[in-house]
């Protein structure tokens, strides 16, 4: 193991595609290249805040020493980093928003882990690039917190993110108006370093494509495929690679609805060509089980990006990609036939996770109306979801009135029932029990399957609230636990986490929903 500053970082997307060499940070349109070399803006005074200490073990790095602060801070580069600001497009919210590019995000290089799979390191928030048009390439503290805890978060409950290596505060302030309602502030600023084997996004190819780049475009198609989907050999290899992330896209989501996961700004230029969750902005967990909450204030009018909406979302997107890569292939018709097999790919995957969810033996056909069922009751209710299948998991078999059953499902409810939610809660409690009736697992594996795919503790944003609000402060012990905490979301060591979103925090900003301002 050797720290980050004695490290030999390859360079390879630098080196196979043509870049901007010019350093210049001026904000402006770069045709022909799809990076430019940018250094990161040295900061006053980088502390290091937190450190993964899980994610440095399996990448193979050493302890920080001073010289990675340095680097992580965005105050020094070594001798072997090519640094750069990738340049891609996208649609955001639904429209075509033409170059966005890395305008906050520099990538340092990419080393080669243990288990012989090359990473790249980012930092976020490191000054500007070509890219940030009329922002300032930072981030503040606030927003660091969030990517850095729910990044590692993400990782423990499962669920396929780019991760979090460190974050340094900068010492330097940056201007936010946070609400948008003309009132700027100084916040202090921050930088997370994050990592993934890529950070290529579905708005990569679909620049190439809108400046119809088409020979980079298959440059890039095939640099993807042969680095990350080596696998894909055969001569029908960009169709495979196209239904493969189709597939990958689909896990991701069926992962998101699994833990409750709103991501709240699923724009192209957000979505990774690997499946892995990158840019947690205004995310937010479900709290009371709502389709239509959406944590992004901004999200707001159409609900575009809500809980309930992301699996047709991440559809669009892909028919997105689709459209860029299409001019490629020759077969256009198989390459519609697998962006339409998504919706059958998303049912059998999704139908799966909620059988282990249940704690079945297996998905039989007849168990799609207790899905149903399922479904219905909960977006009537609303229960707390990560609550409502903790309970799940020791439900009395015995359970019958419809009070019994309300009672059992108080910790988890935010208000009374109504007659009729009661019974269409006791309706699903009885199809439910009948059908444990038949399970042929036993009661301790139901019960093991179950809480090994429903988390315990969840990294809710009112629990992240108060720990920026302290952190601000000074002090970092509620950062520290909840850092401790999602370290192990299945188990019982955040008990005192359990228990649903506080009534102060329904309507307070941050603590249930938030601004893009980062
Ligand atoms: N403070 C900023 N300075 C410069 N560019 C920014 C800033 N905030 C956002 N952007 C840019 O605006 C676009 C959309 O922003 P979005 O919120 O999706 O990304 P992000 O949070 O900055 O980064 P990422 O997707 O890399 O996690 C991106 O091109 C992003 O780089
Ligand atoms: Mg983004």
């Amino acid at each position: 193991m050797e720290p980050i500053h004695s490290k030999i970082f390859k360079n390879r997307f630098v080196e196979h595609f043509p870049g901007d060499q010019s350093g210049s940070t001026k904000p402006r349109q770069t045709p022909g290249v799809l990076y430019s070399a940018t250094r990161p803006t040295p900061v006053a005074s980088p502390k290091l805040i937190a450190w993964s200490n899980e994610l440095a073990a399996t990448l193979g790095i050493a302890a920080p020493e001073e010289q990675d602060v340095a680097i992580l801070g965005g105050n020094l580069t070594t001798e072997s980093m090519q640094s750069y600001a990738a340049c891609y497009a996208g649609h955001q919210f639904g429209n075509w928003a033409g170059q966005l590019g890395d305008g906050r995000a520099i990538t340092l290089g990419e080393w080669e882990t243990p288990a012989g799979e090359s990473w790249e390191l980012q930092l976020k928030g490191a000054g500007p690039t070509a890219y940030s048009r009329r922002a300032d390439g930072r981030a503040v503290l606030r927003s660091s917190v969030r990517e850095y805890l729910m990044s590692e978060a993400m990782h423990h409950l499962g669920v396929p993110t780019t991760r979090a290596l460190s974050l340094v505060s900068t010492g330097d302030k940056v201007v936010r108006d946070m609400f948008y309602n003309g009132n700027p502030q100084y916040e202090p600023g921050a930088i997370v370093a994050r990592m993934a084997p890529s950070f290529i996004r579905f708005g990569s190819f679909e620049m190439l494509a809108a400046r119809q780049e088409l020979e980079q475009l298959k440059t890039l198609t095939d640099w993807t495929i042969d680095k990350y989907y080596p696998h894909l050999t055969g001569e029908n290899r960009m169709l495979d690679w196209m239904a493969e992330i189709v597939s990958r896209t689909v896990t991701m989501i069926v992962e998101w609805m699994r833990v409750g996961f709103v991501h709240g700004v699923m724009n192209t230029d957000n979505m990774s060509i690997l499946g892995l969750t990158i840019d947690y902005g205004p995310y937010g967990f479900v709290d009371n089980y709502d389709p239509e909450f959406t944590p992004n204030t901004t999200d707001l009018p159409g609900r575009r990006y809500a809980f309930g909406k992301q699996a047709s979302v991440a559809y669009w997107n892909l028919g997105r990609l689709a459209n860029a890569i299409a001019p490629l292939i020759t077969d256009t018709e198989k390459l519609v036939a697998i962006i339409e097999g998504y919706e059958d790919i998303f049912w059998s995957k999704y139908s799966l996770m909620m059988a282990q969810k249940l704690g079945l033996d297996e998905l039989l056909p007849e168990d799609h109306v207790l899905l149903q069922e399922l479904e219905k009751m909960l977006v009537s209710i609303q229960p707390d979801m990560t609550i409502f299948y903790q309970l799940l998991i020791t439900l009395p078999p015995t359970l019958e009135s419809p009070e019994d059953i309300e009672t059992f499902f108080k910790p988890a409810l935010y208000n009374e029932l109504t007659p009729a939610e009661r019974r269409g809660l006791q309706q699903f409690i009885s199809l439910y029990l009948a059908r444990l009736a038949t399970n042929t697992i036993d009661e301790a594996q139901r019960t093991a399957q179950m809480k090994a795919v429903n988390p315990r503790f969840i990294l809710r944003n009112y629990l992240l609230h108060l720990a920026i609000t302290d952190l601000e402060k000074g002090d970092d012990a509620m950062f520290k636990k909840l850092e401790q905490a999602l370290k192990d979301p299945y188990g019982h060591g955040a008990d005192e986490f359990f228990k649903t979103r506080p009534f102060w925090a329904s309507d307070q900003p941050g603590c249930s929903m938030l601004s893009c301002s980062s």
